[in-house]
């Protein structure tokens, strides 16, 4: 059985096998520009974050219906549980889907239909996460947000995501002050391709409370010092880090240095079909690079259910963790 964790860094999008991409480009009439999945696969080597998102957005063509949305959630969920998911924070790119025409209620709808039953069917409990795209406008943002009204009973928070380079935070200061006033939850990429003060940023202007990723803080030593203090969770993707040459490879990854360092780190998998592994491939790759102790990898367990939006249910949140303290390793 392996270590229950909470996923609190998975785009639903980068979830999309090239298995399930031509079943669905069949099923839909689209044709990919990909003979079959081996030479989809292919393609799966990136130079940056701009060379990955290139693909995921093309990718997504493939995507149009409710059952579209609840079957890749549901692929998703099964695979989850089998890597010791218990909670899930699930984001999702509206955006890119509404510029092919497929509309916000299709893409919640469809979700929920796979969210709706994951407790009972894969043992998963989840929450949804709406992430505004940063290399849109701030005017878009905030079209996606009012959007999203009638379907706030569903989704928990907002995140920022997409190319990350010359979108600072700020440019979505009013769209994160709306999302604040709507009782929504707030999260922010930054630090992964982008510098520390984008970080910095996402905390002072746009008031988030987890940073996804946040890998670049270690520039900063007093922006380390702030996040150890304030006790900001990092949802940190070192699998994802290595295929977009955040870091060169594994064995540089700074997550030990960081856990060291006092910072409240998780990991989690951000665009698994993508990028080589699911969540707990993650936890082993970096114990197996990093020679992380059975301890620090409690430790990753417990901040991952500590930093998730599972406060309304703090019953749960206590199972979870002691689910995490009896844990057996080996067994
Ligand atoms: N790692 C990532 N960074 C920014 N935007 C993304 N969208 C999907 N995955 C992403
Ligand atoms: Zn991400």
């Amino acid at each position: 059985m392996p270590l229950p964790k909470a996923e609190l860094h998975l785009h639903i999008e980068g979830t999309l096998e090239p298995e399930l991409a031509f079943a669905l480009a069949a099923r839909n009439g689209v044709t990919l520009p990909y003979e079959d999945t081996e030479e989809l696969r292919k393609a799966y080597l990136f130079d940056d974050l701009q060379s990955f998102l290139n693909l995921y957005y093309e990718l997504m063509a493939v995507l149009r219906t409710e059952q579209d949305f609840a079957d890749l959630a549901d692929a998703y969920l099964e695979r989850a549980a089998a890597q010791g998911v218990r909670h899930a924070e699930i984001f999702f790119d509206p955006q890119a889907h509404i510029a092919r025409g497929v509309e916000m209620g299709t893409v919640v709808d469809g979700l929920w239909r796979a969210l709706e039953h994951s407790e009972e069917k894969h043992g998963v409990s989840t929450r949804l996460i709406m992430c505004f795209l940063r290399d849109e406008s701030a005017e878009s943002a905030m079209a996606t947000l009012e959007a999203a009204k009638p379907h706030l009973d569903r989704i928990t928070g907002v995140g920022l995501d997409s190319a990350e380079v010359g979108h600072p935070p700020v440019k979505f200061r009013e769209v994160y002050e709306a999302a604040a006033a709507l009782g929504l939850r707030r999260v922010a990429h930054a630090g992964e391709e982008g510098p520390p003060e984008y970080i910095t940023e996402a905390l002072d202007v746009l008031g988030v409370e987890r940073v996804d990723h946040g890998l670049r803080c270690m520039e900063d030593p007093q922006l380390v010092q702030r996040l150890v203090r304030e006790r900001v969770p990092l949802t940190l993707c070192p699998l994802s880090n290595v295929r977009l040459r955040a870091v060169r490879v594994l064995e540089d990854h700074p997550l030990r240095a960081m856990l060291d360092a006092g910072l409240l780190c998780t990991v989690n998998s951000d665009d698994p079909a993508y990028f080589g592994g699911y969540v707990a491939d993650n936890y082993h790759a970096v114990r197996d690079a990093l020679g992380l102790e059975l301890e620090q990898m409690r430790e990753l367990a417990r901040n991952s259910f500590l930093a998730s939006f599972l406060e309304h249910d703090e019953e749960r949140r206590a199972r979870y963790l002691a689910e995490v303290d009896a844990y057996e390793f080996g067994r």
